[in-house]
């Protein structure tokens, strides 16, 4: 498991390690890191460091300071060094003084011979002929997007650019990008990831996040955010064991699809089936259906016939009317965790006396896309989507799970779980009642509502990346349907469970 700290809690680790360690050789070795790295790009970019043309874009703070330094350190490779300054009067003293030492360039942003745009003639030119930029311009300061200079410097760019602690431009607590900003080839952290790191679309602009340790680790108490890592999934699925049987693993029971919504039934019921080895009940209008696409299932026409469980997974399909409220009755009577989603949240939404038949030690998971997640709350989801699901899961005391390029997973004591999928493959119809069908089998088997969320979603992701890569390579993809996705579980739990076991 990644934890994820905010700028606040990375600055007040900092100031307790630097009564250890002091300032200057706490950057020297962040900054050291970030010349490794640039080297590394450099090499696969044009086979060697002597002699490549390195610029560092020098906003006025400490992150253009790692950058000077990481300067100097790639002025001992036989780099040819230019640092580009935006704000000269701030540049970092120390670290001009390091470059300097080492013979690197220093020219200003807006210096002579500017250009139409205002940009110096000799930045413009080391800009445009760089084999790699380092972009130390801001860090944990960061405000809003990249003012007009720093956004038209990086609008030149061809090369490569290494990002120092974040991508310059994005915000680093929300994740957001508002306008200009630098896309990473690799960023280069210090101490704990940031939430920029992870969330949204500036999780793409971080490109690759590597962590670098400055010493941090035991300042930085309980993190903001977790991510989980293939083997922390594959460590806890739930695969059988000598001593079980079909009930000891969990039966899960699916109240999903309606006559004229069919699909969403077997797509629920069947990634139930694929999730794991326990039983599968179905109660629902789409019994028939059910049944020809999983013998597996047993499947009845009506919740009350359902047999026992020990978990439900409610709500793609079933309406909003009578015969869904019915329903929700049922399951939120039984006593068991329970998984709600689409007209399940809708229902719980429009109708509050549903709550009261909630037992209240049962597990609740919702699992809302950003539209349900507006009715739940009652406002419109804005850029803090992680302020926003803690606030509901804290409210209605159930896991919620926001849907989303990146999904949020907030438990009712404030935890929150990050899956930030690196591309969109599951968004497509039906994709939701897959998910839906796999947390109710891991809460069947008896895993923490929270974890299953994270679980599902991160195999869930995997899944959706694998049916729609095929054969040809990472990276190369076509377009699948839910079905597909649904296909590609098995093979994503395999991976999973690889990666445990290495
Ligand atoms: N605290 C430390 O000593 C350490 C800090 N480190 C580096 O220091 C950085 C933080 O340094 P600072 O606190 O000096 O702040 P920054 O370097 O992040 O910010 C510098 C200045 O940029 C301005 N700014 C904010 N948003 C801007 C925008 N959108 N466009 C242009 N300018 C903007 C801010 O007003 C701030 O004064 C970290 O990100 C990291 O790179 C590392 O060297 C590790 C040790
Ligand atoms: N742009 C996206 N990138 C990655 N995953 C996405 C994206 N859009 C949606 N998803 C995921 O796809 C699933 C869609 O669920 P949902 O909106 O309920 O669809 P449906 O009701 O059609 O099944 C969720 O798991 C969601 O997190
Ligand atoms: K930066």
């Amino acid at each position: 498991m990644q934890g994820v700290w905010t700028p606040d809690q990375i600055r007040a680790a900092e100031q307790r390690l630097f009564t250890r360690t002091p300032e200057p050789a706490v950057m020297r070795r962040a900054a050291f890191a970030v010349a490794v790295q640039t080297a590394q790009v450099l090499t696969e970019q044009t086979g060697g460091v002597a002699g490549r043309r390195v610029v560092l874009l020098v906003g006025g703070g400490n992150n253009g300071g790692d950058a000077l330094w990481a300067g100097a350190f790639l002025r001992r490779r036989g780099a040819a060094v230019t640092a580009v300054l935006l704000s000269p009067d701030k540049a970092h003293p120390a670290g001009l003084t390091a470059l300097r030492r080492a013979r690197g360039r220093i020219v200003e942003a807006t210096g002579a011979s500017p250009d139409t745009a205002g940009i110096g003639a000799a930045a413009a030119d080391a800009v445009e002929g760089a084999d790699a930029v380092v972009d130390g311009i801001v860090g944990l300061a960061a405000r809003g997007p990249l003012r007009p200079v720093a956004a038209e410097l990086v609008r030149r760019v061809t090369a490569p650019i290494v990002a120092v602690d974040l991508p310059s431009g994005v915000d680093p607590v929300t994740g957001a990008v508002e306008g200009a900003a630098v896309q990473a080839e690799v960023t280069v952290t210090f101490g704990g990831r940031k939430p920029c790191h992870v969330l949204g679309r500036a999780a793409v602009r971080s490109g690759d996040v590597q962590l670098v340790d400055i010493g941090l680790d035991d300042d930085l108490g309980e993190p903001e955010l977790r991510v989980l890592e293939a083997a922390d999934v594959g460590e806890r699925w739930p695969v059988p064991r000598p001593e079980d049987d079909k009930y000891s693993q969990g039966v899960i029971g699916v109240a999903a699809g309606s006559a004229t919504y069919p699909g969403a039934a077997v797509l629920a019921a069947g990634a139930a089936v694929r999730t794991t080895s326990g039983m599968v009940r179905y109660a629902g209008p789409a019994a028939d259906v059910v049944r020809a696409h999983w013998p597996e299932v047993i499947a009845t026409g009506s919740i009350t016939d359902a047999g026992r469980v020990q978990a439900w997974a409610v709500g793609p399909g079933i309406g909003t009317g009578s015969s869904g409220r019915d329903v929700m009755l049922h399951v939120l009577r039984s006593g068991h965790p329970v998984c709600a989603d689409a007209d399940a949240i809708t229902l719980l939404a429009k109708d509050p006396s549903l709550w009261d038949a909630r037992e209240p030690d049962a597990p609740l998971v919702l699992t809302p896309h950003a539209g349900e997640f507006t009715r739940l709350s009652g406002d419109e989801l804005g850029i803090d989507r992680v302020g926003a699901a803690r606030e509901v899961a804290a409210r209605y005391d159930a896991v919620v799970l926001l849907k989303g390029n990146t999904t949020v997973i907030a438990a009712p004591d404030g935890r929150v779980l990050v899956n930030d999928s690196h591309h969109a493959w599951p968004s497509t119809a039906g994709s939701g009642d897959v998910l839906t069908g796999m947390i109710g089998a891991l809460l069947a088997s008896g895993v923490d509502a929270w974890e299953a969320c994270g679980y599902a979603s991160h195999v869930h992701s995997r899944a959706a990346a694998l049916a729609a890569r095929g054969t040809g390579g990472h990276g190369v993809g076509a377009p699948i349907g839910a079905s597909a996705l649904l296909a590609g579980v098995p093979e994503a739990i395999r991976t999973v469970r690889a990666a445990a076991l290495a």
